[in-house]
């Protein structure tokens, strides 16, 4: 109950970013972006494992990143060809003793642990949670030919982020029901919603971001250069 297992995914290509390199290599501050994810789980001490999982060429690559970066809870598994795929690879090699489960994308390296800390506790507290932020703009339903079928009400909708929380036996269910049911989700959330369990918001930051395109990696490069300023300060 004191520790949770991290499973972080690092096996996409990351077509939307563009570069040859993928995205959770490219540098941030003197550091490939999956390593700055990587060393705010490696400081917590609630976090007794790290499984991340890379692309199958990569996994010499990391070995070595997790010896440079000290990344003493580190593991290195081959993922798969959809993020989901990837996460029951991660799933798979966590110790059998761990209870809780934590799944983050590589590329969110400013999750702040106040916020994992509090996400993970909703998940004891209630069997899974997810960060998450209240989006900002309207937000419409639009159809095929382009006409607004719908607008939300904006209080019910929040965009949602990692890491996402769970009792390890929930997570593993959600993900063997989907597979047999050849349902792919865009995060692990949605599978548990579908067996009909609950899965609780917490509040996060609107700077915890996933790093898609060149502008979010334009707006990393600043906010990494300014929160390094400040410590220094
Ligand atoms: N087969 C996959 C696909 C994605 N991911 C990981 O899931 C996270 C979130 O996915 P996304 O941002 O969509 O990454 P990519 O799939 O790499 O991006 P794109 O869709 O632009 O190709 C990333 O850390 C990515 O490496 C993964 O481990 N295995
Ligand atoms: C899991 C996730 O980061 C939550 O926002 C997101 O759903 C991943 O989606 P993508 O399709 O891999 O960008």
């Amino acid at each position: 109950m004191d520790t949770f297992g991290v499973v972080v995914v690092a096996a996409g290509r990351g077509t939307r970013m563009g570069t040859a390199e993928s995205k959770q290599y490219l540098p941030l501050g003197g550091k490939p972006i999956l390593v700055h994810t990587l060393e705010t789980f490696e400081r917590m001490a609630e976090a007794s494992e790290i499984v991340l999982v890379v692309g199958a060429g990569e996994m010499e690559r990391c070995l070595d990143y997790a010896v440079e970066y000290g990344l003493r809870k580190v593991r290195v598994v081959a993922g798969g060809a959809e993020r989901q795929h990837s996460v029951r690879a991660g799933l798979k090699a966590l110790g059998a003793e761990v209870e809780w489960v934590l799944v983050h994308d590589a590329v969110r390296p400013f999750a702040e642990p106040a916020h994992i800390i509090a996400c993970w506790q909703e998940a004891v507290a209630h069997g899974a949670a997810v960060l998450a932020v209240q989006v900002k703009d309207t937000i419409k339903v639009v159809d095929e030919g382009g006409i607004i079928r719908s607008t939300p009400d904006r209080r019910t909708l929040w965009a949602i982020q990692t890491p996402q929380a769970f009792r390890r036996p929930l997570l593993e269910k959600a993900h063997a029901a989907a597979e047999r049911d050849g349902v792919l989700g865009t995060d692990d959330a949605m599978l548990v919603e579908r067996l009909g369990q609950p899965v609780r918001v917490v509040q996060s930051d609107y700077t915890n971001i996933k790093i898609t395109t060149p502008d979010d990696l334009a707006w990393a490069q600043w906010y990494g250069e300014r929160n390094r300023e400040r410590e220094s300060e």
